[in-house]
């Protein structure tokens, strides 16, 4: 796959290759935002968007949605400044939203570890929601130490470290329009 197009120096330099381009990307959560109208038609369903990775998911996923939707947010934080998650999960922001009744469905941007979201699960389901779904655009397989169950998933990828479409290390290439491995070099890999 060509990333000349992009005119984005860091492809070839701190980024090794495009795992998924931006019209892949597109494609897919147009496809996922169908199958959540349908699963919840005629119902109302709050996104809670798990910052800051998953800003360019929910943006993106929520102008495909038809269905009657709200968006809350809640930035937790286990990977700091590393590539590996620490495996304790600290809430930084939480929600402004009582889950009482509500449909939820988290949107994450990736799920690695599993160790964020399976916290985030317990977390949010002792907050008595009606019903506790998980959207994903991206899904490392071979990463899992704990299994987590994703209703609406994008992309299953390798084990390496990804940057782009949200996605950073150390707070930098978030706003690239597709997901790259981040070359080891960048990260003493
Ligand atoms: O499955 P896991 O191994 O737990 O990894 C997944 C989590 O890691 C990333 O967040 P991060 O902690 O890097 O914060 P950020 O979204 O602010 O970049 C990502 O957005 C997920 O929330
Ligand atoms: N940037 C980034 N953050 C992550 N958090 C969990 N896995 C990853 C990953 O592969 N890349």
């Amino acid at each position: 796959m060509s990333t000349q197009a992009w005119n984005y120096p860091e492809v070839g330099g701190d980024l090794v290759n495009v795992v998924v381009s931006e019209e892949q990307i597109r494609q897919r959560l147009s496809e996922m935002a169908a199958r959540i109208d349908e699963d919840y038609a005629g119902q109302e369903v709050l996104l809670i968007g798990v910052l800051k990775g998953a800003a360019m998911v929910m943006s993106d996923l929520m102008r495909h949605l038809r269905s009657d939707v709200s968006m809350d947010w809640m930035a937790v934080s286990s990977y700091g400044k590393g590539t590996k998650s620490s495996g304790v999960v600290r809430i930084l922001k939480d929600l402004d939203t009582d889950l009482t009744g509500r449909h939820v469905l988290i949107v994450e941007d990736i799920i690695d570890s599993g160790l964020t979201l399976s916290w985030l699960i317990e977390n949010l389901r002792s907050r008595g929601p009606a019903s506790l779904e998980i959207a994903t655009l991206l899904r490392k397989p071979e990463a899992a130490k704990v299994e987590v169950d994703v209703r609406y998933l994008g992309f299953d990828i390798a084990n390496e470290f990804v940057v782009g479409y949200g996605l950073d290390y150390a707070e930098r290439y978030r706003q690239l329009p597709f997901v790259a491995v981040l070359a080891p070099h960048v990260y003493g890999g």
